[in-house]
């Protein structure tokens, strides 16, 4: 059995805590609901976070497991990237098992700044659970519609995976798929090879997610899948990058995004939806 625990603490100005599952560990802040660091039972955090990140708790934060909801990118009035992000959300429940460790936010428009609903003036509850086990770390983004009338909106988890070296990191089953940009999802391109290599600037949304990548580097493996969301966003900006990452930073990370971009979701009054990604070591 393995001993379980979650510390609570700060970084920079923002609550946080520490998901303990005898060796693994997972931190998370409910500043954007943000998952900021998985370190699995190997030793060796998968997720990158930015030196230079805003830890003051108004801007964005560069790095972990970004929460994009209600709009994706540009593709809408409201906030880029939506305004999950910039809110802070509430603990609604932390559970502890002999193999499991779980913490459960929720956001609804109670916590909303007020400009923040003028672009998405509709009533909803969304919930974000992080579950960590030994090998994996499963993120959930539930949204239900809690008004009278149906409401549309796009939605990722836009994590960023450390890597040592994006040229010498490469990733698997892409294959058949087809890509857009995702600023502008009207023209798709077929990609052939089941091993992309990660050649940065790269922004582009492959349609589909029911498939397990495999990020592959010299040194690290890990299992990428995704359930709900029907499209994956690979997203790094190379050398001419935003303020907030140091130079060079770029090659350390490559984000791998489960979405809902090109295609809103709709819900009725009542309806939930719910959508899942999943990092994983490999089988030994
Ligand atoms: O800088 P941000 O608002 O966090 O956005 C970072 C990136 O997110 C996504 O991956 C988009 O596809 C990119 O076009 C965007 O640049």
């Amino acid at each position: 059995m393995s001993a379980t625990r979650i510390d609570t603490h700060r970084l920079g100005e923002l609550p946080a805590l520490t998901l303990h599952l005898g060796e693994a560990r997972a931190t998370l802040t409910p500043f954007g609901a943000q998952v900021l660091s998985w370190i699995p039972e190997d030793g060796q955090e998968r997720l990158y976070l930015s030196e230079s990140a805003a830890l003051g708790g108004a801007q964005p934060i560069r790095g972990g497991i970004p929460i994009v909801f209600p709009q994706f990118g540009t593709l809408g009035p409201g906030a880029r990237h939506g305004f999950a992000r910039t809110h802070t959300w509430r603990i609604d429940e932390t559970r502890q098992g002999e193999d499991y460790v779980l913490v459960t936010l929720q956001l609804d428009p109670s916590l909303l700044e007020p400009g923040a609903r003028t672009a998405f003036p509709h009533d909803f509850l969304a919930e974000v659970t992080v579950l960590l086990s030994e090998r994996r770390l499963d993120v959930e983004l539930a949204v239900r519609n809690t008004g009278t009338a149906p409401f549309a909106f796009t939605a990722a988890l836009h994590t960023y995976l450390a890597v040592p070296e994006i040229e010498r990191s490469a990733l698997q089953g892409l294959g058949g798929s087809e890509y857009t940009d995702p600023a502008d999802p009207s023209r798709w391109h077929a990609e052939p090879e089941n091993v992309t290599r990660l050649e940065p600037p790269l922004d582009r949304l492959y349609r589909g997610g029911e498939r397990v990548l495999t990020l592959a580097t010299p040194t690290l493996r890990t299992e990428i899948a995704q359930a709900g969301f029907g499209e994956t966003v690979l997203w790094n900006p190379g050398e001419h990058g935003p303020a907030d990452l140091p130079a060079g930073a770029w090659r350390h990370f490559v984000c791998i995004e489960a979405a809902q971009a090109s295609v809103p979701v709709s819900l009725r009054a009542d309806e939930e939806w719910a959508g899942r990604q999943a990092l994983m070591l490999p089988e030994r």
